[in-house]
């Protein structure tokens, strides 16, 4: 079995029912496991500000699929909940992002572990830290606790 770590986002309501129906979903696939999930983060929209506040939490889940495989299913439940990809960093109903997969390295075309910009997210590192403060972030070696300790204040808004 694989130790995943999955971002949860939304900002386009009902949000809460996005991320229980995204959360359904994921629980509901046989191959998929949930082990731990984050509470529920109102965080500023980063980025793209102009935009309505999301919500953000993170999951922990065991799983025997491979990242592509687990990347299909969550690109699955996203189209299933409606996401549009009209502007990037725009508003979205649902938002699967894999941050973690075990402490392994990947960097493919569709996918990317560690998520490459979850280290400089605190409305990433906020949830991530609450549910695996020592989750390590294999390019850094660090823990998340650590690497949320190093944000700006800024950023800790989540
Ligand atoms: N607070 C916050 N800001 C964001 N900007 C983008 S893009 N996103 C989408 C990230 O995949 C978010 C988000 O999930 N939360």
């Amino acid at each position: 079995m694989n130790q995943v770590y999955i971002g949860l986002g939304t900002n386009i309501e009902p949000r809460e029912s996005y991320l229980k129906k995204a959360i359904h979903q994921l629980f509901q696939h046989d191959a998929i496991n949930i082990t731990k999930q984050s509470s529920i983060y109102e965080t500023e929209p980063v980025g793209f500000t102009e935009q309505s506040h999301f919500l953000n939490m993170v999951l922990e889940i065991n799983t025997s699929l491979t990242p592509l495989a687990l990347l299909d299913v969550c690109q699955g439940i996203e189209s299933h909940l409606g996401r549009e990809r009209v502007i990037r960093f725009g508003p979205r109903t649902i938002d699967l992002d894999i941050l973690l997969y075990n402490n392994e390295n990947m960097k493919t075309e569709r996918l990317t572990i560690p998520h490459p910009r979850m280290h400089e997210r605190g409305f990433v590192l906020i949830p991530l830290a609450e549910i695996a403060p020592n989750a390590i972030l294999p390019p850094f070696g660090t823990t998340s606790k650590e690497l949320l300790n190093e944000l700006p204040e800024a950023e800790k808004k989540g």
